[in-house]
């Protein structure tokens, strides 16, 4: 999973209103500054289906991760050309053919008991083989990324299983109002609205208008309309303009990672006592940590990581995950 060039992670083409329910708000919405903070998702260039980037209609992808593989999604998995396998429970699996990644190893660098680095393609046979049994098949989350990759937005919503766990962690905490900074096409939403009691409120903000347009078609067929409203425009703009009160249980930042601590920082105070924010892409096969990786995709990672030494008002900790998507991980954290 070496780095790609980096490429511009354009702005997501902001349009008029976007088809909105809610309060799709006009500010801002530059289109360019986009690129900023943003950390072009590296193209694995495997499992063929996101390769659909390529035809990801410009360049506006800011505030991107690598490309995530939709693979293993609600109901499809195995369709990635390697079977999940009647599955290897208990077994040696056999060592994955692809590429060695610097990743997590199995207990150390030689691997415990003396195997070798996991690779790539085993962390998607875990993947898929782990959906496969907790997943079930969801026609309006699958519809939700057709829709997304018809309409040219870069696959880089969460994958299924973390889809899954933010419906869980905000259910588990009763969330009756969630804010999502990054809404794409609404994948990642539609996880949040269900969790949702009957008047409870996703607020979900997005830079570019074609993505909210696409978000609101997908959210809207899920029937979730009525507990989304998407705000159009530079989500730190947004973040002012939102009102203190009521405030919200959960949070989810998923947008550009140059204003990661920022957006941090106005969740926090708009969030309850108690309330948690999980924050997506803080590892980043491990450049956050790496002294040597000065690029400025790393760079507000690596701020937002570092001011949460001196952040007496939150409890929390870093997780980090390999999966079908890579080496990365969330944090997640709850305020006092
Ligand atoms: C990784 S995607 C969000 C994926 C989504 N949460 C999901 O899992 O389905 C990041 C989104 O943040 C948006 N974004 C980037 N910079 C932004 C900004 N400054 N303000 C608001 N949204 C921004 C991008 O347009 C993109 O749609």
């Amino acid at each position: 999973m070496s780095e790609l060039p980096q490429e511009p992670q354009g702005p997501r083409r902001p349009h008029g209103r976007g088809g909105r329910r809610g309060h799709h708000s006009s500010h801002s919405r530059s289109p360019s500054p986009a690129l900023e903070g943003q950390e072009p998702r590296r193209h694995h260039g495997r499992h063929g289906h996101h390769g659909s980037h390529s035809h990801s209609p410009s360049p506006a992808v800011e505030g991107q991760e690598e490309p995530r593989r939709h693979h293993g999604r609600h109901g499809h998995h195995g369709s990635h050309g390697h079977s999940p396998s009647p599955a290897l429970e208990g077994q040696q699996e056999p060592r994955g053919t692809g590429h060695r990644h610097g990743g997590p190893h199995r207990g150390g660098p030689h691997g415990r008991r003396g195997r070798p680095p996991t690779t790539a393609s085993d962390w998607e046979r875990s993947d898929n083989f782990h959906n496969s049994h907790l997943l079930r098949k969801d026609e309006a989350l699958d519809a939700a990324i057709q829709n997304s990759e018809a309409n040219g937005l870069p696959p880089i919503s969460v994958s299924a299983a973390q889809g899954q766990l933010l419906y869980l962690l905000a259910k588990s905490i009763g969330a009756k109002r969630i804010l999502e900074v990054g809404t794409l096409g609404g994948y990642s939403t539609i996880h949040l609205a269900r969790a949702l009691p009957d008047d409870g409120k996703v607020i979900t903000l997005e830079l570019n208008e074609h993505h909210a347009k696409v978000a609101t078609e997908n959210i809207t067929k899920a029937g979730l309309a009525s507990k989304v409203d998407i705000i159009v425009g530079s989500a730190l703009d947004s973040l002012e303009k939102i009102d203190p009160e009521p405030k919200f249980d959960f949070a989810f930042i998923d947008a550009d990672k140059t204003n990661m601590l920022k957006y941090f920082t106005e969740s926090k105070r708009l969030l309850r006592k108690g309330g948690a924010i999980f924050v997506d892409n803080v590892v980043r096969d491990g450049r956050t940590a790496d002294p040597a990786d000065t690029s400025e995709f790393t760079a507000g990672v690596k701020q937002f990581i570092v001011a949460m030494k001196d952040d007496e008002e939150v409890e929390a900790t870093t997780i980090g995950t390999v999966s079908g998507k890579g080496y990365d991980g969330f944090l997640y954290a709850v305020k006092k």
